[in-house]
C-alpha cells in the first residue's frame, strides 16, 4: 500500500443541547472582542437563542446558496467596517459559504454551527458564483478552526429538505471513494459516513423529531465532509459545481437528484468498493443476508424507502439546458473516473436524471 494522506485540523464540539455553552467556550478561547454572526433570516431565532450570552457586534442575513460575488463583497465590507474578529456561522451550508468568502480575504476565523447536512464545515473549500459561473477553491484559511454540533438545531430542518441534505452527505461519501485523491483512509470514513447517514435518514424518516437519528446524520455529514475534503471533488461533484452554479439549481436536491446515475455510471467499474458501499447503505443484518450486493441496487432501494428527489426538471433545469451543461461538465471533469466520461455519456446521465429516466432503475434492479 502506498499513498499520502492530508487530514486537515479542526476543534469538533458534538453535544445535543450544548451549542449555546460550546459557542461562548470558544469565544472566549479565542479571545474574541467583535463578533460577526451570519445566520439568513429563517435560522434568525436560532441563531439568536444560540447567541445568548455573547456580546455580538454584527448580526448578518443575506444569504444565499452558491454565495454570489456581490453578496459575498457587501459582508466583507461589513466586517472590516465593523472590525470584526471572529464569525459565527449558524444554518446551512449558504451560510457557512459566505463566513468562508469573508474568511478568504481577511483571515478571519469562523466558528461554524451547522444545522444541515451539507458539510461545508469541515472542508477547506469555498464556492462563490459570479454571473453564471460558480469558482471553487481550496484554502486551508477558510477551514472553520471549530464545528459545533447540536443536533437539538437540526430538530426543525423538514423531512424533505432532511432527506435531500443527507443524500448530499451521501454523495461525499460516495465520490471520495474514486475521487483524484482516494485513499484507504478517506475510503473507510466515507463508508462509514455512508453507514451513518443511511441509517440517520431511515430514522428521520420514521421520526423527523427523533434525537439520535439527528445526531447520526451530523456525524455522518461530518464523516461525508472529511472524506470530501481529502479525497477531492470527483465527477458527481464536478457535475453539481456545474447545475449549481450556472443554472442554479438547488444544491441539495441536486446532489440527491443526480447520485444514482453518477454511481450506476461508475459502480460496475469498481465491483469490490462497490459491494463494500452495498453492505453500509443497507439495513444493518447479517452479511449473508438477502439485501443488494450491488451498490446501485443497495442505493436504489434507499431512495425508495426515503422517497428520495428524483427529476431535475422538477427544480427548473431542461432538455435544451443540456448541451451546454455538457460542455461546462467536460471542460471540469477530474482526471480520472472508474466509468467512461464522454460527450455521449454525460449527456445520458443528465438526460437520465431530468425525468428520473428508466435506466437509473433498469441499472439497480433490485434482487
Ligand atoms: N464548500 C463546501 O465544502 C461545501 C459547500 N456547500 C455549499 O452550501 C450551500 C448549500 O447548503 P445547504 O445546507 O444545502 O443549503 P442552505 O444553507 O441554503 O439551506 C437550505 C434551506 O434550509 C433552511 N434551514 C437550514 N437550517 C434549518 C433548520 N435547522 N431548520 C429549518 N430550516 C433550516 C435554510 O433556511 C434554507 O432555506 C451551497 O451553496 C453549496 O455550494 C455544500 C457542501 C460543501
Ligand atoms: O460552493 C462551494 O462552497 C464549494 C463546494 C461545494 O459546494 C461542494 C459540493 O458540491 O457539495
Amino acid at each position: 500500500m502506498e499513498f499520502q494522506h492530508v487530514s486537515l485540523a479542526q476543534r469538533i464540539l458534538f453535544g445535543a443541547g450544548k451549542a449555546s455553552a460550546h459557542i461562548r467556550l470558544e469565544v472566549n478561547r479565542l479571545g474574541s472582542r467583535k463578533v460577526m454572526v451570519i445566520a439568513s433570516k429563517p435560522e434568525h431565532h436560532l441563531a439568536q437563542a444560540t447567541l445568548a450570552g455573547v456580546n455580538v457586534a454584527l448580526w448578518w442575513d443575506d444569504v444565499a446558496q452558491h454565495v454570489p460575488l456581490e453578496r459575498a463583497e457587501a459582508a466583507r465590507a461589513a466586517a472590516a467596517q465593523a472590525e470584526i474578529d471572529l464569525i459565527v456561522c449558524v444554518g446551512g451550508g449558504s451560510t457557512t459559504g459566505l463566513a468562508k468568502a469573508i474568511a478568504l480575504t481577511s483571515g478571519i476565523p469562523v466558528v461554524a454551527v451547522p444545522t444541515t447536512y451539507a458539510g461545508s464545515e469541515a472542508t477547506n473549500m469555498w464556492g462563490i458564483t459570479e454571473g453564471r459561473t460558480k469558482t471553487t477553491g481550496i484554502d486551508d484559511t477558510v477551514l472553520p478552526v471549530t464545528v459545533i454540533y447540536d443536533a437539538e438545531l437540526s430538530r426543525t430542518l423538514p423531512t424533505k429538505l432532511s432527506i435531500s441534505s443527507g443524500l448530499n452527505g451521501l454523495a461525499h461519501c460516495i465520490d471520495s471513494l474514486w475521487a483524484p485523491k482516494a485513499d484507504p483512509i478517506n475510503q473507510a470514513l466515507a463508508l462509514e459516513g455512508a453507514r451513518a447517514l443511511s441509517s440517520a435518514l431511515r430514522g428521520i424518516v420514521d421520526n423527523p423529531a427523533d434525537l439520535e437519528a439527528r445526531e447520526q446524520a451530523l456525524y455522518g455529514c461530518y464523516l461525508a465532509a472529511a472524506s470530501f475534503a481529502s479525497a477531492g471533488s470527483g465527477l458527481h461533484h464536478k457535475i453539481c459545481h456545474v447545475l449549481g452554479g450556472t443554472f442554479d439549481l438547488p444544491h441539495a436536491e441536486t446532489h440527491a437528484t443526480v447520485l444514482p446515475y453518477v454511481l450506476a455510471l461508475n459502480a460496475p467499474a469498481v465491483p469490490e468498493i462497490s459491494s463494500r458501499l452495498a453492505v453500509a447503505l443497507g439495513r444493518p443484518g447479517p452479511l449473508d443476508s438477502d439485501g443488494p450486493k450491488d451498490a446501485a441496487a443497495a442505493l436504489n432501494v434507499l431512495y425508495e424507502e426515503l422517497d428520495a428527489p428524483a427529476r431535475l426538471a422538477d427544480y427548473g433545469f431542461q432538455a435544451s439546458d443540456i448541451p451546454e451543461a455538457v460542455g461546462r461538465i467536460l471542460a471540469v471533469a477530474p482526471p480520472s473516473n472508474p466509468g467512461t466520461v464522454t460527450e455521449e455519456s454525460i449527456t445520458g446521465l443528465l438526460t437520465d436524471a431530468l425525468y428520473g429516466a428508466k435506466s437509473f432503475p433498469v441499472l439497480c434492479t433490485v434482487d
